[in-house]
């Protein structure tokens, strides 16, 4: 066998290669704005997928002769596709605009320089090709502030994230400004375990970090249990804290980019609990701008339907009238009215079009408030693919034939989904049906009571409507006697009685209980699971605060393989963005389970009477939840909120 030539010599030969290929990148990047010159002349659509599903099967062949993967080549030019069409919207948008057109931006954004939101106000502001005056704030108040009275031209605000969900204090500051959303833009968010230089793993035993990051990274987290979390208003705060202590024990989490601005390394990546975590932000400006026709657009809209009942699924049924596909619904409490909530709306389509106008008109005729938040180029770009006969490939031996056939197995083996079963489960136990039109109202009583107490609390909720108590609250100390007693009254009471697993021991009661609840923070309890699914009782899985759906349905989907099919869903809310302990209920995740899943779903607000407000469940309800939880100590607000419901 000949030598190779000297290593150093062949690096060399990849780093000019490399530089080459940028070269050529960058003038693809050119010849791409020459096409949406053209585009702006012929007023043709942005996105050609007939040319892209042309160029993609030529290069797959032209890859093949040069021994390159047809996979590998084809996600290469996804990537080169989006970023010439995220290039080609931005060009056009901007055209539209002229007098938004600028030099330079300043731009208002949470945290400082090196936080999740500076990177994607510099990312908006390249592929803008203008420079960034960065504008570092301290909230989403100081940074809609900062717009308004034109100390900014833009503001960053996070809006989504894939794992943790929405950020509804982002939604609280929309209802209240005169600004106008202008833009979005998505980033993908690599968190890291950000240390000083030399600092090791085993070095670190205090993690600075955002509570979203906290929430996104939450398995890896519980991997290492001695490390003490300390919560940080930005990433960049979480780095500057690293950077003051100049102790290696020490770390922050961040993005790899963010820390490099710090000095930081990664001693550790990818730590986010799912694979594609990505946050999505809205750009905010004083005035609204105008969507040319050829780009994708997004409405977003804030409306109130006040109490008539089934007043917002009317309200959406106009938006599927005119063929108007709504991509999200968020829910929110309007301040000074418990009662009521403000709906957020996403729309694909553009304001300047017949279809949405005539929708905005007949929504203005069914409800007390309607505002346009603003419209903008939407900026999910969906990946053009080929078929096998385009992929030229044998399909038993095909790479994509293998993805495919893993897929379909893996969808056959999620028996939550409706492609497994189609028709709404309904759990039954004894009196109490949940799910498939049935709504079971749930009462939460913690075990600090005594046995007068509880007798009269029982009654009185059996009175106002309650069909099943769920005890909770035992610390360990679950005495059989005592529980069996309760168990007793809650049966003469003519309720089901629900135990709350709180700990793996619990379940040596769980034979004495009608039903039995796991505990969001023993939702990842995977012994537990498997135990639940061999038995015979209707289980309710609550959703851990920190999980994403697909975390929760995988337990329900351990629970179903074992065997027990007497599944309930139980979403008690996630963190919020600001503030950790603060949790609101995830609507938006409600749908997509009520979508995606057949098993019954019950919203549960008692553990956070006071975080999740009423309306939220109210919402919930006409989202089709079937069940709710309520806090028997609150009596008097929860038997009203109840009446109220049932008359819905
Ligand atoms: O050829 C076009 O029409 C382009 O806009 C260029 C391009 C590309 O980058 O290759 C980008 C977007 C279109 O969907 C198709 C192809």
């Amino acid at each position: 066998m000949s030598q190779p030539q000297g290593l150093n010599l062949t690096r060399e030969q990849i780093t000019a290669l490399d530089n080459e290929l940028l070269t050529l990148l960058s003038k693809r990047r050119e010849l791409s704005l020459e096409v949406a010159k053209s585009k702006e002349i012929d007023i043709r659509p942005i996105r050609d997928t007939q040319r892209e599903k042309e160029l993609l099967e030529r290069l797959v062949q032209q890859g093949r002769e040069k021994g390159l993967d047809a996979h590998f080549v084809i996600s290469l030019y996804q990537s080169i596709i989006e970023d010439s069409v995220l290039n080609q919207q931005a060009f056009l948008h901007g055209r539209a605009n002229p007098d938004t057109q600028k030099q330079q931006y300043t731009i208002a954004y949470l945290g400082a320089r090196g936080s999740y939101s500076y990177l994607a106000a510099s990312r908006y502001c390249n592929r803008r090709q203008v420079s960034m005056i960065d504008f570092g704030c301290q909230s989403f108040d100081d940074i809609v502030n900062a717009v308004e009275s034109g100390h900014a031209d833009y503001g960053f605000l996070p809006i989504e994230n894939t794992s943790s969900g929405s950020i509804n204090e982002v939604y609280d500051v929309l209802q209240h400004t005169s600004l106008s959303i202008v833009g979005e833009t998505t980033i993908e968010v690599g968190h890291c375990l950000l240390g000083q230089p030399g600092a090791s793993l085993a070095d670190i035993k205090t993690v600075y970090a955002h509570p979203q990051p906290i929430s996104q990274c939450s398995r890896y987290l519980s991997l290492h249990p001695h490390f003490k979390l300390e919560y940080c208003s930005s990433s960049a705060e979480a780095m500057s804290k690293v950077i003051e202590a100049n102790n290696n024990s020490v770390a922050a989490i961040g993005s790899a980019e963010g820390g490099a601005l710090y000095q930081l390394t990664a001693i550790e990546d990818g730590l986010a609990n799912q694979k594609i975590n990505q946050s999505r932000f809205i750009v905010v400006a004083r005035k609204a701008v105008a969507v040319p026709s050829q780009l994708p657009a997004k409405t977003t809209l804030i409306m109130a339907t006040g109490q008539k009942p089934g007043a917002l699924v009317e309200a959406l049924l106009v938006l599927k009238a005119h063929n108007l596909n709504m991509s999200k619904l968020e829910s929110r409490p309007i301040p000074g009215t418990p009662w009521e909530e403000m709906f957020y709306i996403d729309i694909d389509g553009n304001l300047a079009t017949q279809d949405l106008q005539q929708a905005i008109k007949e929504l203005e005729r069914l409800t007390r408030f309607i505002k346009v938040l603003g419209c903008y180029p939407s900026e999910t770009v969906k990946p053009t693919q080929l078929s096998q006969a385009q992929l030229l490939i044998e399909p038993s031996s095909s790479k994509a034939a293998e993805i495919t056939e893993k897929k379909t197995s893996n969808q056959l083996q999620h028996k939550y989904s409706r492609e497994y079963r189609q028709q709404n489960t309904q759990v039954i136990c004894k009196q109490l049906h949940i799910g498939d039109g049935h709504f079971a109202a749930f009462s939460l009583i913690n075990m600090s009571l005594t046995e007068t107490e509880f007798t009269s609390l029982a009654k009185q909720n059996k009175e106002a409507g309650f069909q099943a108590v769920i005890l909770t609250d035992f610390h360990g100390q679950l005495n059989e006697l005592q529980f069996k007693k309760y168990i007793q009254i809650i049966e003469q009471a003519g309720l089901v009685g629900v135990l709350y697993i709180e700990q793996d021991s619990d379940l040596v009661h769980g034979h004495l209980a009608d039903m039995l609840m796991l505990s969001g923070q023993q939702m990842f309890n995977q012994g537990l699971l498997s135990q639940l699914g061999k038995m015979n009782v209707g289980v309710i899985i609550e959703r851990n605060n920190m999980a994403s759906i697909e975390d929760w349905l995988a337990a329900a989907d351990r629970v179903l393989d074992q065997g027990n099919q007497q599944v309930v869903l139980c979403e008690s809310g996630i963190r919020s963005f600001a503030q950790p302990e603060r949790v609101t209920l995830d609507l938006a995740g409600l749908i997509e389970v009520k979508d995606t899943s057949h098993l019954p779903i019950i919203c549960n607000i008692a553990a956070n009477a006071t975080d999740i407000e009423y309306s939220q469940i109210k919402a919930a309800k006409q989202l089709n939840a079937d069940g709710v939880v309520l806090n028997a100590m609150e009596y008097d607000a929860n038997s009203q909120l109840l009446r109220q419901m049932y008359q819905d």
